[in-house]
């Protein structure tokens, strides 16, 4: 995608976001209104059919074609003491995507999604962030571009995650950057480390926030300063799935916050997309509340992978069925109010 050729193109395109199809929009709301039930008790499914009638652009919508998409990277910050587990883990947990043994391969089973899974680079960590920038702008934009070749125009939805150990810390100052705060305000625990761990998390993302201070804080450079391959190509697939009017359903906190440096200057770059669920890290509530999503989902998780963003699929799925099947009180002579 040409948006992703140059810095210049990839500010350019957040800075001129499509909409979604008002027509078809409103068209799916009329039919809501037509449905055997009282007007509005189908809460919230019925804001996701008019939401995806909108972007598909038309009037009764449907998941048939639905892809996960897992990216995976590895964190030089991971030397700071960050994660409760090593580095390794991360092409570790590649390998058991590819065999069909993690927790999204499940999930995404479950909901009926094409799982596709993106390492990037594995074997290349980022640089350490809290001593200068973690990729270079050649490494960022590749990042950008690889979460963009997930997305094609015939996706009626498309589900994004992530694996990368070392990446908590990553989100945690992609969010401090972004909308201000410090590492107390947006570390959690991530995969489970104790309160030293905490502690160095925290030391972490205020090292970063000093180091990078004064620098440019356009979403490409918040991106490539404090970010990851695979948050920075979890960017490049939501604004690519924006550009091709594909709906995003966004996972935990660490997926989410490959949107919050493009939120900052674009708040509307979340327009087409869902938050699958919130996780119990602490930080995902106050970044949703920032970037104004609420999540479909709250089942105290905290893994990542895409998997609560997929579990939210069956929400999602039900409400196409029920605004597609359901009779209308014409059809199925019920007097209406
Ligand atoms: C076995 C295992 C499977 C995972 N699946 C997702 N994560 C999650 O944990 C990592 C972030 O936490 P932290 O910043 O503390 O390293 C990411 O890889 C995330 O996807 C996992 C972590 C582990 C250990
Ligand atoms: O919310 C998340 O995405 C998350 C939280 C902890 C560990 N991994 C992912």
């Amino acid at each position: 995608m040409t948006i992703f050729a140059t810095v210049a193109a990839f500010e350019t395109a957040l800075a001129s976001l499509p909409s979604a199809d008002a027509h078809a929009r409103a068209a799916a709301v009329a039919r809501q209104n037509q449905l055997t039930k009282p007007q509005g008790s189908l809460g919230r499914l019925e804001e996701i059919a008019g939401f995806l009638a909108g972007w598909q652009g038309r009037a009764v919508p449907r998941v048939d074609r639905a892809r996960a998409a897992v990216f995976a990277g590895n964190h030089g910050v991971v030397a700071r003491g960050v994660s409760a587990f090593p580095a390794s883990v991360t092409a570790q947990m590649v390998g058991n995507f590819e065999a069909g043994g993690a927790a999204i391969n499940a999930v995404a089973r479950a909901a009926g999604l094409e799982l596709v899974v993106i390492p990037i680079d594995l074997d290349r960590a980022t640089a350490d962030f809290t001593e200068g920038p973690a990729m270079s702008e050649a490494d960022c934009l590749a990042a950008l571009k690889a979460g963009a070749a997930v997305v094609d125009s015939g996706l009626d939805l498309l589900v994004l995650g992530e694996m990368g150990i070392g990446n908590s810390t990553a989100a945690a100052a992609l969010c401090a950057r972004s909308f201000g705060g410090d590492g107390r305000d947006w570390v959690g625990r991530g995969t489970g480390v104790d309160d030293d761990g905490l502690m160095r998390k925290v030391a972490a993302v205020d090292a970063a926030l000093a180091t990078h201070d004064g620098a440019p804080v356009t979403a490409f450079e918040t991106l490539r300063r404090v970010g990851g391959r695979e948050i920075v190509a979890i960017a490049g697939a939501v604004l690519a799935a924006r550009m091709a009017g594909v709906v995003v359903v966004l996972d935990g906190f660490i997926c989410c916050s490959a949107v919050a440096p493009l939120a900052a200057s674009a708040p509307d770059i979340v327009a087409h997309c869902i938050a699958g669920h919130r996780s119990v890290e602490p930080g995902h509530k106050r970044l949703l509340d920032r970037i104004a999503l609420e999540p479909l989902l709250a089942l105290d998780m905290r893994l990542g992978e895409g998997s609560g963003a997929a579990l939210a699929v069956g929400v999602i799925r039900a409400a196409v069925a029920v605004h597609a099947e359901m009779a209308t009180f014409a059809e199925a002579g019920v007097s209406a109010a």
